[in-house]
């Protein structure tokens, strides 16, 4: 039984995460980027992207310090700049992707080259 389901046992379940994260019955905005809504650990607990319980991913631990050291690097590293006026298009494709590609320019910050000329 689950959720008042009689679910046969072996049976595979789809959970739909995409949904439940933009629900409005459990997010405020759920469309709007706030990133300050996880501020303190704040709603933390409603996302599921590393699933949950028992069989949630081990990874995650190691995923939150790379994704973070990654988007740190290159915010750190790189100036980034639009190369067009058009506002950014947060319509989605299948799986996830933007329907129209981001395309920026990127050129690197003076401590780019000041940390790879220590190395030669
Ligand atoms: C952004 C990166 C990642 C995301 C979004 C992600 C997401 C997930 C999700 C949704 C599950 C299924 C949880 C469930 O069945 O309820 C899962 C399972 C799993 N993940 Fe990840 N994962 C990520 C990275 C990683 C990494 C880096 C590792 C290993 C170093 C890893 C190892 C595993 C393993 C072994 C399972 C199976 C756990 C089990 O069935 O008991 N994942 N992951």
């Amino acid at each position: 039984m689950l959720a008042g389901y009689d679910v046969p046992r072996g049976t595979m379940l789809l959970v739909n995460v995409w949904a439940m994260h933009r629900d409005p019955s459990i997010w405020e905005d759920p469309e709007i980027f706030k990133p300050e809504r996880f501020e303190n650990g704040k709603e933390t607990q409603k996302v599921l992207s590393f699933g949950i319980g028992r069989r949630a991913c081990p990874g995650a631990g190691l995923s939150h310090r790379l994704v973070s050291l990654a988007l740190g690097s290159l915010i750190q590293c790189f100036e980034w700049e639009r190369i067009g006026e058009e506002c950014v298009d947060n319509i989605e494709a299948p799986m996830m992707r933007p329907a129209t590609p981001l395309v920026a320019m990127c050129k690197a910050r003076p401590i780019v080259h000041e940390t790879l000329n220590a190395f030669v």
